[in-house]
């Protein structure tokens, strides 16, 4: 997988082709203010223009019948610039803004489509940058930046004309002190881009671990660790406060040295200028129209290296955005696979392999067959590879070597979301997004009608707490599902499983202290839930398993030992110790299953 960080250099082959693509698309929007620009330029010559005129004709002849059409005409040419100014920032600024909000939905659901290994490998800090920062940059391209550098040139190339025109001397040495200040901004831009760029790295990691610390406060409150969350986000935000304080000193440093620039020049043409009308070679009315045509000049100077460094920064962006957007999505890789409609539900892992870090197989070997409908227990010390097995279930990894089959058919062979479509999953910490509890029930299967959503819900006893609440099914469940109790989450979730109506079942059962009654409703939930569909449980009580048609003792990436649970009982093996010693613990009530820390190497089983 590519490196998810910020690239120190632009891939700049990549960028074009991102930004081509965005130049091509946004084509009339971008025509129309290049018009309306070429416009508000030309207009905004005539005002320094008629100085000349003004001084020389009409005020130094005393033609004052010609003051009031000239001003006049001055006047509605500013009102033109003006006009034409507005339009374009609307038309274009407009424009720019679709293109951000197209850009954040297109990058968005990319993401979204990306295996799970891009989120185990990506902050998230990363990832919202991508969406939000990253696409923000564009503006600069499609927007104003890009027109904006084309009307600097425009101007400067028109200002240049006329200042040869007028002064071709002056206007040379002027020129030289211009050649320095564009070179000393180039420079200067060239020494902050870095520092624009590193900017976004700093913003994406403080917003991550802010995220991550909001998420996770109760932890961090329980372990009064909010003094050290405070320090670690106050380094994240003094190494961005430096990085933007870098950026203010040159970008003052830029200005102040432009004063200076100015100065110079105001002072050469001062000088030259003044003996140039002493010796009768310049009107007064030529130096006072040199002066505005100078400060068109200087103006789009500035102007270019500062967009040259905006649209640098959109490059950088678009190469990012490229970056993620080339990596291939689960439904890309789809593309290539077999449909799959139907799912009876035999499950087959054949020799299978994998490992998470290079030469640290976390299974190794691992072969078993599950028919339709039945139900295996995964049992195993902590570590011992269950929930490396179940991701592979679920297709969010794929082994090394060897086969995950369903249905006889290799999971690679088959369409990820068909298959998928087919899984439900009751994890012990059960998400659910912040909504009321029927929408979170119902988001297993969009368009379920209300009847059909309370009617999962009274199967997995959801009805007897929301019964309790004042807006019942409508009742808000906060982010993460805060405002309801581990059971009651447990109950949501084993609903919205039942709604899904999959063929694969995976359950992750709790090992939290439910009290007895809420506990039966779950264990009826999940039975009823299980009824039919091949059913795989991360099992940590090994009475809830007795009844399974087959449990797999997982001990080091390897399965040693397999049947049933009388069968595994009478072997006297690996099944029978962890049996025995959670027997002996479930005796001390404050301890609980799979929790027996006493023993070396503690077991979850
Ligand atoms: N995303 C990951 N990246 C790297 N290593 C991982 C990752 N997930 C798990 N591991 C490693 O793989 C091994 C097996 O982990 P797994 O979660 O499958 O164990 P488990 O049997 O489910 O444990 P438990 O009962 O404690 O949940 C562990 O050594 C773990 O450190």
């Amino acid at each position: 997988m590519a490196n998810p960080k910020t690239p120190t250099k632009i891939n700049a082959r990549r960028a074009w082709r991102e930004a081509r693509e965005l130049l091509w698309q946004h084509r009339k929007s971008l025509a129309v203010g290049l018009a309306l620009m070429v416009v508000s330029r030309l207009a905004g010559l005539v005002l320094p223009a008629s100085t000349k005129y003004l001084i020389d004709e009409v005020i130094g002849k005393h033609n004052s019948h010609l003051l009031l059409p000239l001003a006049l005409a001055a006047g509605a040419a500013t009102l033109v610039q003006a006009l034409a100014g507005y339009a374009n920032s609307q038309v274009v600024s407009v424009a720019a803004q679709r293109a951000i909000m197209d850009m954040r939905q297109r990058v968005q659901d990319h993401i979204l489509r990306l295996p799970i290994r891009y989120f185990d490998t990506t902050k998230s800090g990363i990832v919202i940058a991508r969406v939000m920062n990253d696409a923000e940059g564009i503006r600069n391209l499609v927007g104003t930046g890009l027109i904006q550098l084309a009307g600097g040139l425009l101007t400067a190339v028109l200002a240049l004309g006329v200042l040869f025109w007028l002064n071709w001397k002056l206007t040379l040495a002027t020129l030289v002190f211009l050649g320095v200040f564009g070179g000393a901004m180039a420079l200067a831009f060239n020494h902050l881009r870095p520092l624009f760029r590193k900017r976004s790295e700093l913003t994406a990691d403080i917003t991550g671990r802010l995220g991550e610390s909001v998420g996770g406060v109760r932890i961090l409150k329980v372990y009064v660790a909010e003094d050290r969350e405070s320090r670690i986000f106050a380094e994240g935000a003094e190494k961005l406060f430096r990085n933007v304080a870098g950026t203010i000193t040159g970008m003052s440093a830029i200005s102040a040295f432009s004063t200076a620039i100015i100065g110079v020049v105001g002072v050469l043409i001062m000088v030259v200028g003044g003996n140039a009308i002493f010796a009768g070679r310049m009107t007064l009315g030529d130096l006072i129209m040199y002066t505005f045509f100078v400060g068109l000049l200087a103006a789009p100077v500035v102007q270019i290296a500062n967009i040259g460094t905006q649209v640098s920064e959109a490059f950088a962006g678009l190469d990012r955005i490229r970056e993620t957007l080339d990596m291939p999505t689960e439904d890309q890789e789809d593309l290539a696979r077999a449909p799959l409609p139907e799912l009876e539900g035999r499950v087959e892992l054949r020799d299978v392999w994998f490992e998470y870090e290079k030469d640290t197989p976390v299974l190794r070997g691992i072969s078993f067959q599950v028919p339709a409908g039945s139900t295996v227990a995964l049992v195993g010390s902590s570590g011992s590879g269950k929930s490396t097995i179940i991701g592979l279930l679920m297709a969010f990894n794929h082994p090394q070597r060897g086969q995950v089959l369903v249905d006889g058919r290799d999971v690679l062979s088959v369409r990820l979301r068909d298959y998928r479509s087919k899984l439900g999953v009751v994890m012990q910490d059960n998400f659910l997004f912040d909504g009321s509890v029927a929408d979170n029930i119902g988001f297993a299967r969009p368009g379920a009608t209300r009847a059909e959503i309370e009617a999962v819900g009274a199967i997995a006893h959801v009805d007897e707490f929301v019964g309790r609440f004042e807006a019942g099914y409508d009742t808000i469940v906060g982010e993460r599902g805060v405002k309801l109790s581990g059971g009651q989450r447990q109950r949501v979730a084993i609903a919205r499983a039942i709604l899904a109506d999959p063929r694969i079942l995976i359950l992750d059962e709790a090992t939290s202290s439910l009290d007895s009654e809420s506990e039966a409703m779950i264990r009826d939930g999940l039975r009823r839930l299980r009824t039919g569909r091949t059913t795989f449980v991360i099992a940590h009580r090994l009475s809830t398993i007795e009844t399974a048609d087959q449990i797999l003792v997982v001990e080091e990436g390897r399965i040693v030992e397999r049947g049933a649970h009388a069968e595994l009982m009478a072997l006297g093996g690996r099944y029978r110790q962890l049996h025995d010693r959670q027997q002996s613990s479930e005796l001390d009530q404050f301890i609980n299953p799979g929790e027996d820390f006493t023993v070396p190497g503690s077991v979850t089983a």
